[in-house]
């Protein structure tokens, strides 16, 4: 499906769902210095051929402007005349979307998913077991043991990006970037942000526990 052949309700759909989300994880201090980026899918998916929109790179993330999103296709470029520059990790969401066929992906940088990435970095995941927030992954089995997935914080974005391939865990809606911040995605708007809340709560879960430890 062509840009030009989306119905112009879906796309100012998406964009009203960015939107709210921004705002939602704004209030919530998840942009931090303007990082952070979010995209919603829209029209018909095939893994050589989408769109989708995303945040425009660079701006502070807790205030609405008429410049905050622009849409891009599966190869990250530009699907309109615009002189916003997409995310500049539109890539990773691109490779995510052609890998899973997700409607919408969510990355914000927190301090927990900083601190749990690193101290997991070299195990390559962070295993969680025994959390209730696992199920808002979409997991229900009793006592599930999981490794959310971790990849290096390379400079090059591209780089990154071939890497999300042999990353992927199945049933895992998310990937970490060590020292960096999550890439949390689903079905949908709603999905994703349900998932993103989970893995944060896993993360800070994770991080108070090993602190009571000591
Ligand atoms: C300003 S720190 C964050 C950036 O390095 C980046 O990781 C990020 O998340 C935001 O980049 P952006 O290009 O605005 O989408
Ligand atoms: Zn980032």
């Amino acid at each position: 499906m062509s840009f030009a052949n989306i119905p112009l309700e879906e796309k100012q759909h998406a964009l009203q769902e960015l939107r709210i989300i921004k705002e939602q994880f704004a209030a919530r201090g998840w942009f931090p210095g303007t990082s952070g980026n979010l995209s919603v899918r829209v029209g018909a998916y095939q893994p050589e051929q989408f769109h989708f929109a995303v945040t425009a790179s660079g701006k502070d993330k807790s205030i609405h402007t008429p410049e905050d999103f622009l849409f891009v296709d599966q190869a990250g470029q530009p699907a309109e005349a615009t002189k916003l520059k997409p995310s500049a990790e539109t890539l990773i969401h691109a490779e995510i979307y052609r890998l899973t066929g997700c409607g919408a992906i969510f990355h914000v940088h927190t301090i927990y998913n900083n601190i749990i990435s690193e101290g997991y970095g070299d195990t390559g995941y962070i295993p969680a077991q025994g959390i209730e927030l696992i199920k808002g992954l979409g997991i229900w089995e009793e006592n599930a043991k999981i490794q959310i997935p971790i990849l290096p914080n390379f400079a090059a974005i591209p780089r990154i990006a071939e890497l999300i391939p042999a990353a992927l865990q199945q049933d895992i809606p998310g990937i970490v970037l060590r020292n960096h911040g999550i890439y949390a995605w689903g079905a949908n708007a709603f999905e994703a942000k349900r998932h993103l809340e989970s893995f944060e709560f896993i993360f800070e879960h994770i991080y108070r526990s090993l602190t009571l430890r000591g």
